[in-house]
């Protein structure tokens, strides 16, 4: 007999593979059972949206399927195709053979939406695969292909080919076998000499990395209690940690963040492009230009997505120093892929060509610019590049701040241009933020979008404007992390909130790693610092509005952060990245102070959490307000895959709505009472409006703006 399931769990599946079972078992003329999923896909576990209401979650109702399942007097055998992922695993542990297709992937994900394997999942695996195994498949969500689950046990048998027929023939094999060996919840946890030792080290090891993220310490607290207790007793451990995790306002956060995900998918531009109109153009061939860090990075994503591509330089001596870098970078990724190099083929010119000849970017359809952030210079380029490539072809710009419209203006075809805005490291990095200009053509968006997708990242569509969404949220961030300092903080303090907050990296790491002198450069070309100063304007002011010097006066001593070895933290050596306090820096920000008649005082962790962090959300507010960005999901995506912020706290924007926006208002206004010279603290209209309308749901933020996004 075959029973089929569904992608995701419903009640309505679970009820049918109960119903499916129990006639199974009672007909003497069924020999076996067979559990597949439908059109080729076997499940991605319960349906997440339902996490929303715990209690009647159909998912609570999945254990006892696993259960019945295990006990069938007859054998039941999974064909896995597709994915077996979360509670589509769980039901597979249940069933006593399983049978993968080659190209099926299994993993228990439920770690990264804030839950644990709840279905008995953390009781089963552990006795399969043992609890090494198990851990780590647990405590990291990871998807494992077939081969690998083979490896370790996990599954009995891959198919080549038919994976129903497979599983058929097995079921027919196995028919009249004692079943008792196959029940998992039968089974001992294979023992290791040293598990208490291991397991202890194990939770050392993902707390730290989980920075603060309850389910992974949970998960290691459930395949320890499969260690030490009998099966009963282990589940339930493991439904009594499920629910405490269910209940947590981290899955709502993590749910939250993967549905973010996909919702960025469904781009819209207040003109009225959308995701539903715009067709992609294929790209089959890309050019990057400038092979600094930003295009290395950006060469090795579109070798790796298997795109041909040109690699061009200024001249001879830097596209020989781009060449060996981007093939380093190229052998490390290769070394990690299994068949890497043969599959990456980066050898063959046909896939990779360096040259410094303008000519050879005539016939790509896709061109990304990766030099410096200096406008004469891209506009030279998009202006060669305009005479140059194919009618068809998109050019990109890589900039993080500069104005796309000014370098569209360089060209003959302005619907073309559109900036990527990739991040370091740009291989590595999962975000990409897209930027239309006034004229970029919806085909253009879609195309960028489908590149993202390609090089397997996450695009967000976003308006034009000075650091797009990213930095300009940044920027009041940083900026009050550095006034705190001249108020009486240290680096390291204000780093140590933000960080036990979640964040990978404080402000002030951050800065030191990026290098301090990007900034300035920056400061230098808008007049705010160095030569172009006007004589006699004030220290700690710029168009009457605060401002600190102290990020210019470190450059000035030459201290540019882990580059130079000193910048807000001191490290062993230039281009080390060990970060110690600084006693000089600690005695320059008191001279600093002093020479300003600052008194230092005292400030709380919990003033620097929400200086930094209500003036960040802020600056959201007013991009929402102006159609900067279509959705708060979109900067939440933004912030948690690009800069480092805290997945299980769902970004920025649903952090706002967690804390509750009257308090971040009640909280704004307070600061921006004692600061009344900085216009990051002043709350934003839309923030005013929210909280005015009796601040609805996330999801309802957008009805309130006053220009009207197409309906997506
Ligand atoms: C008692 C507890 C029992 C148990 O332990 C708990 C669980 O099982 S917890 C569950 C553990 N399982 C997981 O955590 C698996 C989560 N899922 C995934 O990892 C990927 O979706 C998957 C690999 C399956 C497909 O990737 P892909 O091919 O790139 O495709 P895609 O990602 O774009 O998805 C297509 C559409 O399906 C949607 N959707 C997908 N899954 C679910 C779901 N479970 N639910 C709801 N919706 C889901 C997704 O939102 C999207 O919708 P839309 O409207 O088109 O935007």
């Amino acid at each position: 007999m075959v029973i089929e399931s569904l992608f995701y769990f419903s009640l309505a599946v679970l009820q049918a593979l109960e119903d499916g079972l129990k006639k199974a078992d009672a007909d003497p003329s069924v020999k076996a059972v067979m559990i597949c999923g439908e059109n080729g896909k076997f499940s991605a576990g319960a349906d997440i949206r339902g996490f929303s209401a715990p209690q009647s979650h159909p998912g609570i109702g999945l254990a006892p399927i696993v259960s019945l399942i295990e006990s069938s007097e007859k054998p039941v055998v999974a064909a896995i195709e597709g994915v077996a992922l979360g509670g589509g695993l769980e039901v597979a542990l249940g069933c006593h053979y399983r049978v993968a297709h080659v190209k099926a992937r299994m993993g228990l994900p439920e770690v990264t939406i804030g839950l644990l394997p709840g279905a008995e999942g953390t009781q089963r695996l552990p006795r399969l695969i043992g609890v090494p195994a198990a851990l780590d498949m647990i405590t990291t969500g990871k998807h494992i292909p077939a081969t690998e689950a083979l490896k370790l046990g996990l599954v009995d048998e891959i198919a080549e080919e038919n994976t129903i027929e497979a599983a058929i023939r097995l079921a027919n094999k196995v028919i009249g076998q004692p079943l008792a060996p196959r029940r998992l919840s039968l089974k001992p946890v294979p023992t290791l000499p040293n598990m208490e030792a291991f397991l202890r080290e194990a939770l050392v090891k993902v707390k730290k990395q989980a920075r603060g993220c309850l389910a992974p310490e949970l998960c290691v607290q459930a395949v320890r209690a499969a260690s030490e207790r009998p099966f009963a007793e282990g589940l339930r451990r493991e439904r009594e940690l499920f629910r405490l995790l269910l209940s947590s306002g981290q899955a709502r956060a993590l749910q939250y963040a993967f549905f973010a995900e996909r919702a960025v998918r469904r781009w819209a531009t207040p003109a009225g492009a959308s995701w539903s109109s715009a067709n992609a153009q294929p790209v089959r061939s890309a050019a990057v230009i400038g092979l600094g860090t930003m295009g290395r990075g950006i060469v090795t994503s579109l070798v790796k997505a298997n795109i041909p591509v040109v690699a061009l330089e200024q001249d001879l001596e830097n596209l020989k120093k781009g060449r060996k870098a981007v093939m380093l970078l190229l052998e490390r990724e290769a070394m990690k892929m299994e068949g890497g190099a043969q599959r990456l083929d980066f050898h063959n010119p046909a896939r990779l060509q360096f040259t410094v000849d303008f000519d050879l970017l005539r016939d790509v359809d896709l061109v990304i610019e990766a030099v410096f952030e200096n406008m004469a210079l891209k506009k030279e380029i998009f202006h060669k590049l305009s005479k140059i490539c194919k009618p068809g072809a998109l050019l990109c710009t890589n900039t993080s701040a500069l104005n796309i419209n000014e370098i569209a203006s360089a060209t003959s075809r302005p619907q073309q241009v559109i900036g990527t805005h990739f991040f370091s490291p740009a291989h590595v990095m999962r975000l990409l933020e897209i930027i239309y200009g006034s004229h970029t053509s919806p085909s253009a968006i879609a195309t960028a979008m489908q590149l993202a997708k390609a090089l397997n990242k996450i695009g967000v569509v976003v308006g034009n404007c000075f650091g797009f969404v990213g930095n300009r949220m940044m920027f009041p961030y940083v900026q009050q992390a550095v006034f705190l300092l001249e108020e009486g903080s240290r680096p390291e303090a204000v780093d140590e909130v933000l960080e036990d907050f979640g964040f990978k990296i404080g402000p002030f790491r951050m800065s030191d790693l990026a290098g301090l002198d990007v900034g300035w450069r920056s400061r230098q070309g808008q007049g705010l610092t160095g030569p172009s100063l006007p004589a006699g304007t004030p220290a700690r002011q710029r168009h009457g509005q605060r401002y600190s010097p102290l990020p210019d006066l470190l450059c000035e001593h030459g201290r540019f952060g882990q580059k130079t070895g000193h910048g807000w933290y001191l490290y062993e050596k230039a281009g080390g990245r060990t970060a110690t306090p600084d006693p000089w820096l600690h005695n320059f920000l008191a001279r600093y102070r002093d020479t300003h008649g600052i008194k230092a005082r005292a400030i709380d962790q919990e003033e620097i959490l929400e200086r930094c962090l209500f003036a960040l959300i802020n600056e959201g507010f007013a991009i929402l307000a102006e159609g900067i960005a279509s959705g708060p999901e979109h900067l939440d995506v933004i912030y948690i895959n690009g800069y480092g912020w805290p997945r299980h706290r769902g970004g920025p924007m649903f952090y706002a709505s967690t804390v509750g926006l009257p308090r971040v208002l009640a909280k704004l206004e307070q600061y921006s009472e004692v600061h009344p010279d900085v216009p990051g603290l002043r709350p934003n209209a839309f923030l005013r409006k929210l909280v005015a309308v009796g601040s609805p749901p996330l999801q309802e933020w957008m009805s309130y703006v006053s220009w009207q996004s197409p309906k997506l």
